[in-house]
């Protein structure tokens, strides 16, 4: 299983400010994800989330510092790192079925697909994914005949046919609406039991991200740097329940005060919350 660490080893990206300068948007960030483990990545806006998650997928390149996925290195994509996106990345010309398979399609022209038998096995593995996803009825229609969420359960069952050794999700849920939120949370963490999966989910959602992680790691902007990384100490079952357990609240609570302390905000609040007491206070006399 060591073959299947993924070690990111004090990765620094800088990036032209625009200015004829750089900026540096990432400074030393190392992480150890081990295999099958959830790890959420959370941060003010601009902090360098989907920057790192690119880094790791191999679409971007660090200017120092080292990416491994057990002992490659990685310096580009690869089908070891499957990759869904907030927005929907499906083809419309597609069905269900043939965009699932698309990847398929694509080995077998560069011939990594090599025997009849290594094909068929493929099949039956893409029907199976479109059924744990619970659109088996669905295999032959098209993208716009989905809802939001049933597209971005195909995405997840496409980057997952080639048993990618990462997943990498960067916002996967971020369009799509409060109640379906919910529902792909108890979705992926049943398709993880199942398939136990390493995962590497950004988002900006804190609730989303102390419930389905193991780990949650807290990035802090300018540059962006991990400010701390946190254990959840409850077990891979979770149940709707537990967010509005006290104890998940409370995690909940200290992970967003995190990220406002180090986004540099925390004067915008404060003046925020001045502005509230006043107005209750002025509310108060008026009614006097
Ligand atoms: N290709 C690029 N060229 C120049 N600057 C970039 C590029 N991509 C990202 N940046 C800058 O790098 C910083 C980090 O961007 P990134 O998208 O990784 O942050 P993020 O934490 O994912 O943000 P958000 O939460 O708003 O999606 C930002 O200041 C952004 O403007």
């Amino acid at each position: 299983m060591s073959d299947q660490i993924l070690h990111i080893e004090s990765v620094e990206k800088r990036y032209p400010d625009g200015r004829g300068g750089q900026q540096t948007v990432l400074d030393n960030v190392s992480l150890r994800v081990e295999p099958g483990e959830f790890v959420t990545v959370i941060g003010a806006s601009g902090c360098g989330k989907s920057t790192l998650l690119r880094l790791v997928a191999g679409l971007e390149h660090a200017q120092g510092g080292v990416i491994r996925l057990g002992d490659r290195v990685v310096d580009q994509p690869g089908a070891d790192r499957g990759m869904v996106f907030q927005h929907y990345t499906l083809f419309p010309w597609l069905t269900v079925k043939q965009n699932v398979m698309f990847s398929l399609e694509l080995g077998a022209n560069m011939r990594a697909i090599e025997t009849e038998s290594e094909l068929s096995g493929l099949v039956d593995r893409a029907y199976a994914l479109i059924e744990m996803m619970g659109l088996e009825d669905r295999r032959d229609h098209y993208p716009n005949q989905l809802s939001g969420g049933m597209q971005q359960r195909v995405a997840i069952a496409r980057a997952l046919l080639s048993r990618p050794r990462v997943l990498l999700m960067d916002e996967p849920f971020g369009a799509l609406d409060a109640q379906t939120r919910e529902v792909m949370h108890d979705l992926i963490l049943q398709l993880f039991a199942v398939e136990p999966t390493t995962v590497m989910f950004v988002t900006h959602d804190v609730e989303e991200a102390a419930y389905l992680g193991d780990r949650v790691v807290v990035l802090a902007p300018h540059p962006g740097r991990i400010d701390g990384i946190h254990h959840m100490a409850w077990g891979r079952e979770r149940e709707p329940a537990l967010k509005l357990d006290p104890e998940f609240t409370k995690v909940k609570g200290q992970l967003t005060e995190r990220i406002r302390e180090t986004s540099g905000m925390e004067a915008d609040h404060k003046l925020i919350e001045r502005m509230t007491a006043l107005g209750r206070r002025m509310q108060g006399n008026a009614a006097r």
